[in-house]
């Protein structure tokens, strides 16, 4: 009994002075220094909400290692160095792993269902979880028959455009929509099949009129737009959501969004439940999740979110919203990668000279490339890791949020921040990449010797930091990786390609990647516009296998089941 109470005493006199102590250093803390905004909005109207980046560039170039901006009565605390995001994100990521979701676009557009949004809470760990079975370190390892096919698929394309993206005239859609017969195409029916099968076991394997692929970019286009900070006064004022539906339009534009994607969401989920109720046998994520519940006893769960019990199953909204996640996080981005990567390479011809020289020695020409060829192709990876570093799709990450009061190199960071990970003021920092602005494969580049991918969430091993953070960080990275090195190593192997050539000053005609307005769309990912690239053969070899291996594609698609190629 007396035992008890010293204990007890002990406990209450270690709490009162963990109290003071935080008490005292959070009273010592402040805020970290930031740009002055105006009463009420903040900063609201020196970001441009989509092109951030540049502006959040100079304020880290100006206040160092953190900064803090405010959007109305949010903060937002943006960090701007590789140690002070490692730290927060990575290490601290107990705390640092909820996400600030946007009030229209999380509870309204996407009725509270959308991965990438969801709180670090129960329901997120069950979904993650889900994916991870088909996205982790070794099962990812499965998804790469259906990339090395469809590879072929993409090769074989870009040899037969030749020169129609120079020839034909192109114009851009205003929100970005690359026109059918352009270039940028090919390569979004690649990532875009491939993810397409990963969730549903289905291939885009149309070139031309092909609504999916139009309407999966669109639904990227819209959320990323309208998930922006400040386009909806809502999301920056919670009082406004109190407002009737009269008051309240922005209610009725969300709803009609939703009822728009889940055109396509519940379209492709409603099409797995038939073949499954019929017998019909699928692969991909949801029909074999779909599977797996029902043997659970659960063949039957409408509605939204997760289910109480252990371990937990995703009702069926829930389970389209994973689906299109996947659909949604893998599309672009990686066409974006393979995208920049043309761009860079035609802009540093040193490098692509040497990409190509290395594939010659190590691969010839009786073949084309493989990952079994990865180890050696360090260059080839050097030059992939480096496209990442000098210009990452997802440019300003995805915000984090502090669930908890913090404090960081004597600054006081407050329960419900935003904390951005400034990927691209890491990438340009010069003290960790000297010369950043140059495309320089070789700062990844040790002769002789294997470059490992090593962008993993381990902040002791970080290359890059294009994937993000901790225990959000991007579930796809190993898929990401394997479809670049695939595609781009056959790419560099098999396809001379080539910017057309100015008439009159005879210097080729690119777009440069540092002209900012120039040469990228807007939007949360960052995409080159697109410019005029022609392809060829590189020999007469090249060409027969590229052919054969397009042909023999075709049978193998008929015996997976799957859409052979129209072209
Ligand atoms: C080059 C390609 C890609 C890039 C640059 C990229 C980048 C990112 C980034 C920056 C994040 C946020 C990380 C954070 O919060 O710190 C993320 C999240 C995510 N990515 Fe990727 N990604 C790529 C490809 C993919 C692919 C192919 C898939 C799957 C098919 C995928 C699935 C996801 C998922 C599911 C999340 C959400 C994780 C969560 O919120 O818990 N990504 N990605």
């Amino acid at each position: 009994m007396y035992a008890d109470l010293v204990v007890l005493a002990g406990v209450a006199v270690a709490t009162v002075i963990i109290f003071y102590v935080n008490g005292f250093k959070r009273a010592q803390s402040r805020l970290p220094d930031g740009p002055r905004g105006v009463p009420i909005f903040g900063n609201l109207f020196q970001v441009p909400p989509l092109r951030p980046h540049p502006k959040f560039l100079e304020w880290a170039q100006q206040y160092g290692p953190a900064f803090r901006v405010i959007i109305g009565q949010k903060n937002i605390i943006v960090l701007n160095t590789a140690e002070a995001a490692d730290e927060l994100l990575a290490n601290r990521s107990k705390i640092y792993s909820g996400r600030p979701a946007p009030h229209v676009a999380m509870d309204i557009v996407s009725d509270g269902q959308r991965m990438v949004f969801l709180p670090y809470d129960r329901e997120w760990k069950v979904v993650r979880r889900s994916v991870q079975g088909i996205l982790g370190p070794s099962p990812s390892r499965k998804l790469r028959t259906m990339q090395e096919l469809e590879s072929r698929v993409t090769i074989y394309d870009l040899m037969c455009h030749r020169d129609q993206s120079v020839n034909e005239i192109h114009i851009q859609g205003p929100n970005g929509e690359v026109p059918e017969r352009h270039w940028f195409a090919l390569i979004r029916r690649y990532t875009t099949s491939v993810v397409m099968h990963l969730s549903y076991g289905q291939r885009i394997h149309r070139l031309l009129n092909n609504p999916d692929v139009h309407k999966i970019y669109d639904v990227i286009g819209n959320f990323s737009r309208v998930s922006q900070p400040g386009h909806y006064l809502a999301d920056i004022f919670s009082i406004l959501r109190m407002l009737p539906d009269c008051l309240a339009p922005w209610r009725s534009e969300g709803r009609k969004m939703h009822d728009w994607e889940m055109q396509l969401w519940g379209r492709l989920f409603s099409e797995s439940r038939v073949d499954m109720a019929n017998g019909i046998a699928r692969t991909g994520f949801v029909h074999q999740y779909l599977r797996s519940r029902a043997e659970a006893g659960l063949e039957d769960l409408p509605g939204n979110g997760v289910t109480t019990d252990s371990p937990g199953w995703m009702h069926d909204k829930m389970l389209a919203y994973t689906a299109a996640s996947m659909l949604e996080a893998g599309s672009d981005t990686t066409a974006a990668t393979i995208e920049t990567f043309v761009l860079l390479m035609l802009s540093n011809q040193e490098a692509l000279k040497r990409a190509r020289e290395e594939i010659d020695q190590v691969v010839g020409t009786e073949r084309m490339p493989t990952w079994e060829d990865e180890e050696a192709l360090p260059w080839m990876v050097a030059c992939i890791k480096e496209t990442m570093r000098r210009r990452p799709p997802t440019i300003m990450g995805v915000p984090h949020r502090a669930d908890e009061d913090d404090i960081f190199g004597g600054y006081f960071i407050p329960k419900g921040s935003a904390v951005i990970g400034n990927i691209w003021a890491i990438h340009m920092d010069p003290a960790r990449y000297p010369n950043p602005t140059a495309f320089l494969p070789q700062r990844f580049y040790t002769k002789g010797k294997p470059t490992r991918w090593g962008s993993g969430p381990d902040s002791h091993d970080r290359d890059h930091y294009a994937f993000g953070w901790g225990r959000r960080f991007c579930q796809g990275s190993h898929m990401a990786e394997a479809s670049l090195f695939i595609v781009l190593s056959r790419l560099v192997w098999g396809i001379d390609f080539e910017a057309p050539t100015d008439p009159v000053s005879g210097r080729p005609i690119l777009p440069d990647a540092n002209d900012e307005e120039g040469c990228w769309s807007l939007g949360f990912i960052s995409v080159p516009k697109i410019y005029p690239v022609q392809f060829k053969a590189r020999s007469l070899k090249h060409e027969e296998l590229i052919w054969k291996a397009f042909l023999d594609v075709q049978s193998e698609w008929q015996t997976m089941g799957l859409a052979g190629d129209e072209r």
